[in-house]
């Protein structure tokens, strides 16, 4: 297996904070007839390298500890082509909702009948894979034949479950409609935006708020975790780096990719989520009152290299 561009002394350092948790919640799961895994949400800015992380994190749970340990991506939870059709059609005018990205354009059926199957030992868990390469690259969902299998009778110890929205949390109408009104207009002259809630209209940015609201509710809240890692930076126009050097990459090995002008457009559409709910997930997802408070949150920033420069337990 090529090595992982994660050195090994910062997954440690991760699993040094995360293990103990696990072996806890794995204690206490002993003597349940039904088990239940260990749900570590794992969230980060676009291209910080989740599914980077993810493998590693995966290897060194299984390879270190022993811990029967499978991965879910969010991306693998969008709906079918036909689907994000429909939700385009339905939105015409909603920016934020022409293609797969954001809360509205994942199967939460799909998600709940995952959940639920690994509380099932005596079925077959199917991990659902989504294939970005399919219908010109607008995506569908992958043949089932071709999805990963954890047989009945298996029990999981660990699920990584990575995305980029993994830990946002809805906001009241109040708040997004104070905070559209007291952004100022997108900095015209900017090479690389951080502020873009005014290129969209508030009622679209509450429609996908609403949309995270249910998905909180039923698959992403604070109570489906038991931890949450979150790959972050100290400033985010890393973000625009992030991906334009990882494009760079791939012109030079396949001569093709995205522009730069491509990329800022791309990562452009991601930024009104980081806008409106980043504040509140550096303050913790299992904050005072989600009645999780016992549960555990580490920050990883990185720099524009990607290099970790800090890593602290969230303490409430
Ligand atoms: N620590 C790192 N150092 C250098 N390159 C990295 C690092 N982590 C990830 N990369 C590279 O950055 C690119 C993006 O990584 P990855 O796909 O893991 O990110 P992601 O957060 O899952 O992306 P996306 O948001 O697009 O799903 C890949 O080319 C990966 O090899």
């Amino acid at each position: 297996m090529p090595a992982s561009k994660i050195p090994e002394a910062d997954i440690e350092r991760v699993l040094s904070h995360v293990q103990p948790f696990i072996a806890q919640h794995l204690n206490t799961q002993s003597s349940k007839s039904t088990k239940r895994p260990f749900i570590l949400g794992l969230t980060g800015l676009q291209g910080s390298g989740k599914s980077t992380w993810t493998d590693a994190l995966v290897t060194a749970l299984q390879q270190g500890f022993n811990y029967n340990t499978i991965n879910l991506s969010l991306d693998d939870l969008y709906l079918d082509h036909d689907e994000i059709v429909n939700v385009r059609t339905n939105n015409p005018s909603n920016q934020l909702l022409q293609a797969r990205g954001q809360p509205g354009t994942h199967d939460i059926d799909l998600s709940l009948a995952f959940f639920q199957s690994l509380m099932d030992p005596s079925r077959d868990t199917l991990i659902p894979s989504f294939d970005k390469s399919l219908f010109n690259g607008e995506g569908g969902r992958a043949p089932r034949e071709s999805w990963r299998r954890v047989p009945a009778g298996t029990s999981v110890d660990v699920v990584v479950f990575e995305g980029w929205c993994i830990g946002f949390q809805p906001l009241s109408d109040d708040v997004i409609k104070d905070t559209w009104n007291k952004t100022l207009q997108t900095q015209a002259t900017s090479k690389y935006p951080t502020r873009t809630l005014k290129d969209h209209a508030i009622e679209d940015l509450l429609e996908v708020n609403n949309n995270l609201r249910r998905y909180c509710e039923i698959f992403m809240g604070p109570r489906h975790f038991d931890y949450l890692v979150h790959l972050d930076t100290d400033d985010l126009v890393n973000v625009y780096e992030w991906r334009i050097q990882q494009e760079h990459a791939l012109w030079q090995m396949k001569n093709q990719g995205m522009t730069d002008d491509e990329v800022v457009k791309f990562v452009k559409g991601y930024m009104p989520a980081y806008e409106l709910y980043l504040d509140q997930l550096r303050g913790s997802l299992f904050g005072s009152r989600s009645g999780c408070e016992e549960k555990g949150q580490l920050s990883v920033i990185m720099d524009k290299k990607r290099k970790v420069v800090k890593m602290a337990g969230i303490s409430l």
